[in-house]
């Protein structure tokens, strides 16, 4: 197995992650940050559909069911949708610690081919925090929770505002989410004020 790119390593003076206080209770649905999200959206029909729950600390389970429409090989997940599916699993780490983090860097490691219709066994955590820099892992399990480990992410997430979407968003996407009670809402969750 290769090592971790440097930048994926914790530098001395990061922090463990400090779950928010009012992050959902373990074993708690964390929902959707954007209806339209090709990872965990529900109106998007295109969409991976991951559905993740808080879990102790600041770490979440997750599941998604790898449909046929995620080929690469005949009959097996490609390599770009699982690692998405890792990316959407990381970065529901978010509702834990009420911070916007977006993916600044993901490494992915591919042990065992997926196929059609598993569905794939999640989970992650928050490994550290330094500054805006979140640094977190997670792991693909196949045959059940327990299985043996199809794939593995370590990543660095960086923190942003608010202001991140809405300057680099299209402008039509950005007005309807804006004018959207359920997209208020979770910007309140988040502690954001759009
Ligand atoms: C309208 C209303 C909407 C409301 C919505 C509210 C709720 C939303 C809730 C939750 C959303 C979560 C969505 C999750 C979706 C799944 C995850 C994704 O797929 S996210 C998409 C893919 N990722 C990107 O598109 C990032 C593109 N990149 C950027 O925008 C910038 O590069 C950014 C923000 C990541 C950093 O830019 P800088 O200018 O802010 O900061 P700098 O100074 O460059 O970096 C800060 C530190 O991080 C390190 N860093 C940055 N990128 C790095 C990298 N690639 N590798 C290593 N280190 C890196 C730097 O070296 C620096 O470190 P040092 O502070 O100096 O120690």
């Amino acid at each position: 197995m290769s090592g971790r790119t440097a930048s994926l390593s914790p530098p001395a003076g990061a922090m463990p992650p400090v779950r928010h206080p009012e992050a959902p209770a373990p074993g708690e649905l964390l929902g959707s940050h954007y209806d339209q999200c090709f990872g965990c959206g529900g109106a998007q029909p295109h969409g991976l559909h991951l559905e993740a729950r808080a879990g102790e600390g600041v770490s979440l389970t997750a599941e998604f069911r790898v449909k046929a429409a995620h080929q690469g090989a005949p009959g097996l997940a490609h390599g770009g949708v699982l690692a998405t599916a890792l990316d959407e699993t990381l970065g529901s780490l978010n509702w834990l610690l009420r911070v916007i983090a977006v993916t600044g860097r993901l490494e992915t490691d591919f042990v065992r081919p997926v196929p059609v219709d598993t569905v794939l066994h999640l989970d992650a955590h928050v490994v550290a925090v330094h500054g805006r820099k979140i640094y977190s892992s997670a792991t693909g399990r196949i045959g059940g929770p327990d299985g043996p480990v199809a794939v593995r992410a370590t990543a660095l997430f960086i923190e942003v505002k608010v202001d991140h979407f809405i300057s680099h968003g299209r402008d039509a996407e950005i007005k309807a989410a804006l004018a959207d009670p359920d997209q208020q809402r979770v910007a309140r969750a988040f502690e954001v004020n759009p």
